[in-house]
Parts: structure tokens; sequence; C-alpha cells
């Protein structure tokens, strides 16, 4: 998969640099911390980030389990050192220094549940992370994973402003797994190859927040308006799909943790000055009247360098998005009241 991250962008002149610097092991260091990293995302993605050569030290984090974690992924022989860390006591010490914090701690659903029920329990959790967070590593880009990111992302934006530390280009919820979904599906109607497709996922990440731009996907291809219809569903309900499936045992782990490591790959991207970093993210955002909304961000060595805009949407997705404003916007309020409570 990295080799494909770092050959995605290979034509430009800057990662050749980078390149060279990696064998002459001048690639900058790079800690990055997993909170959550024993559960079912947190374990496939440490593994993942452990095959990343942008990363200098990973430190996992959980409140059990991650001592075995850290001595398995541990073994591989990658750059990064790793270190297990467990229980609040050793939060400090795992976030001390992280120029990327990824987490995707806390419940996932089970069948019959929106991502909103999971609200009550990772509410609280997102709330104690973020608190940490703000006190010993400030500067960290943050990576939200755990749901409902459309209002645990609002809840960290209002921990961080309340600690006097907020900055808006650096809190991210991944929204990436949409954008994964909507190639994989896109491909399989369009008949292309999926290592081809681009599409932009905009607005954010529950049911009718989800919205895909199959207008803009590249390579094109000539879908009745029955198949795009039928392609965003299948988009919005990609999660619901892997929640159903695995029956009472989850919600999706391993294409999240893929989603999860290209993201923050991206990131790192950005971080080390490779241009050109494009990615759609739930960030802080003007381009609708929403104060937060997921569409395609430019990265760099601060975090979000650009919110890009939405481009020309047809008919259809523009429908798609007067829908999805009352929803993201109650649960934006949703979230920022429960952290002012
Ligand atoms: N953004 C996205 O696209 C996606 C988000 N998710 C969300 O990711 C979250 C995690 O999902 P899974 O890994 O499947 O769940 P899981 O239950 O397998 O793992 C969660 C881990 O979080 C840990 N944890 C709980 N409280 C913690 C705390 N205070 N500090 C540190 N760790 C803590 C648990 O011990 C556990 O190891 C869920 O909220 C799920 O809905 C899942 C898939 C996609
Ligand atoms: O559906 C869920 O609960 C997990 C999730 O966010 C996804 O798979 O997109």
């Amino acid at each position: 998969m990295f080799r494909s991250m770092l050959v995605r962008s290979s034509s430009s002149a800057k990662q050749a640099v980078i390149r060279r610097s990696f064998s002459s092991g001048s690639v900058p260091e790079r800690k990055v911390a997993i909170l959550g990293a024993a559960g079912g995302i947190g374990q496939p993605l440490a593994l993942l980030m452990k095959l990343n050569p942008l990363v200098s030290s990973l430190s996992l984090y959980d409140i059990a389990n991650t001592p075995g974690v850290a001595a398995d992924v541990g073994h591989i022989n990658t750059r990064s050192e790793v270190v297990g860390y467990m229980g609040d006591d050793n939060l400090a010490k795992a976030l001390e220094g992280a120029d990327l914090v990824i987490i995707p701690a806390g419940v996932p659903r089970k069948p019959g549940m929106t991502r909103d029920d999971l609200f009550n329990i990772n509410a609280g959790i997102v709330k104690n992370l973020c608190t940490a967070i703000a006190k010993y590593c400030p500067h960290a880009l943050i990576n939200m994973i755990s749901n409902p990111v459309n209002s645990t992302v609002p809840i960290a934006a209002e921990i961080f402003k309340k600690a006097g530390m907020y900055d808006e280009k650096k809190l991210f919820g991944v929204t990436t797994l949409d954008v994964v979904r909507a190639k994989t599906f896109y491909a399989g109607k369009a008949n292309v190859p999926v290592a081809e497709v681009n599409v932009p996922v905009i607005g954010g990440h529950a049911g009718v927040t989800i919205l895909p731009l199959f207008s803009q996907a590249t390579p094109q291809a000539n879908l009745s308006s029955d198949v795009l219809t039928a392609l965003t569903k299948r988009t919005q309900d990609g999660g619901t799909e892997v929640v159903e499936a695995k029956a009472g045992k989850g919600s999706a782990t391993l294409s999240m943790a893929y989603a999860g490591a290209l993201f923050a790959d991206a990131c790192l991207k950005g971080l080390n000055g490779v241009p050109d970093v494009i990615e759609c993210s739930y960030v802080q955002s003007t381009i609708t009247e929403l104060p937060f909304f997921a569409s395609k961000v430019r990265l760099g060595k601060n975090g979000v360098e650009e919110v890009l805009d939405l481009g020309p949407l047809s008919d259809f997705e523009k429908e798609g998005l007067e829908a999805l404003k009352p929803e993201l916007k109650s649960s934006i309020e949703k979230g920022v009241k429960f952290a002012n409570q």
C-alpha cells in the first residue's frame, strides 16, 4: 500500500527529494500516536502505520491490551520504534511530542443503531482524550475517527478552544472511508480500473450527510441517473452494510484502518512539505453556512492549507446538499452543547 502511496505523486520533483532523503536517513522524525490502538481499527491501523516510512515513533495507547499489540507490531523490521501505553496514567507519555494523533477510541455500532446512538459513550471518551491532547501535544494534527464524527469533531474544537490552543487547521474528521467506498462502488459500475478512480465526497460522515459527487468522478462514465442514485445510496449506507454483515461483531475495521492510514499518510506528507496533497476531510469550513463540513482540503506544513470549494454540482447533488444540512447542523450543535455543559 505504501509503495502505491509514494508512487501516487512520484512525478513531482519534491517527491524525488523526499525519496532521496529516505535513503540518506534525513526524512524528518515524526511521532504518531494512536488512541484506541488495541481495538478493531486500532490494531490494523497500528500495523499500517508501522509500515509507513514517514513514521519514526509509533505510540500505541489504549485503556487495555496495548503491551501485547506493541510487542507484536514492534517486531516488524521497519523504521519506527513502537511503544505501548496502557491506562490514564500513561496518556501523557503517549502524547508528548506527537506530531499526529489518530483517534479510533470508542464503541462501534451494532445492527439497528445509528452513529448518533454512540454519542453518549463516545462523546465523553473524546472529550477526555482531547483535554489531554490540549495539555500534552497542543501542536499535533488530530485525525478523528471516533463516531459520530459529525459531533466528535465539534466537541474536540470546543475542548481545544476552552484550553486556549484551538487551531482549526489541525483538526480533521476522517471521512476517507467514504471516498474509498465511493471509488470502489463507482469503479464496479463504470467498469474502469479502480486504481485510477477519483470521487470527492462532501458533507459529513453519517447517512444522508455523506454526499459523493459522482458528477465529478474520474475517469468519466456515462451512468444513468438510476445507477447514480443507487451508487449514492450505497456509499451513504456503506457503514451500515458492514455493521449488518458483521451481525453484532462491530463495524468496519479493516477498510477503516486502510482509510485511516491513507489519510494519516497524507497528513504526514503535508507536514513534510510535499506539495499538492489533497484529500477530503471534515474540517472547520466557510464554504457552506455550516461551521464544519467535509470537502477537498489541501494539506500542508501546518495542516489545512486550503479548504477547496465544491466545484460544479449536478441538480441531484444540489438537492442532496440542501437535504443534508439540517441533520449535519443539529449534530454539530449537539457536539458543541455537550462540550460546553
Ligand atoms: N470515521 C469512520 O469512518 C469510522 C469510524 N468508526 C468508529 O471508530 C470507533 C472505534 O471502532 P472499533 O475500533 O471498531 O471499536 P473497538 O471497540 O474494536 O475498539 C475501540 C477501542 O477503543 C478503546 N477505548 C475505549 N475507551 C478509551 C479511552 N478512553 N482511551 C483510549 N482507548 C479507549 C477500547 O479499549 C478499544 O480497544 C467507533 O466509534 C466507530 O464507530 C468506525 C469505522 C469507520
Ligand atoms: O458505520 C459505522 O458505524 C462505522 C463507520 O462510520 C463506517 O463504517 O463508515
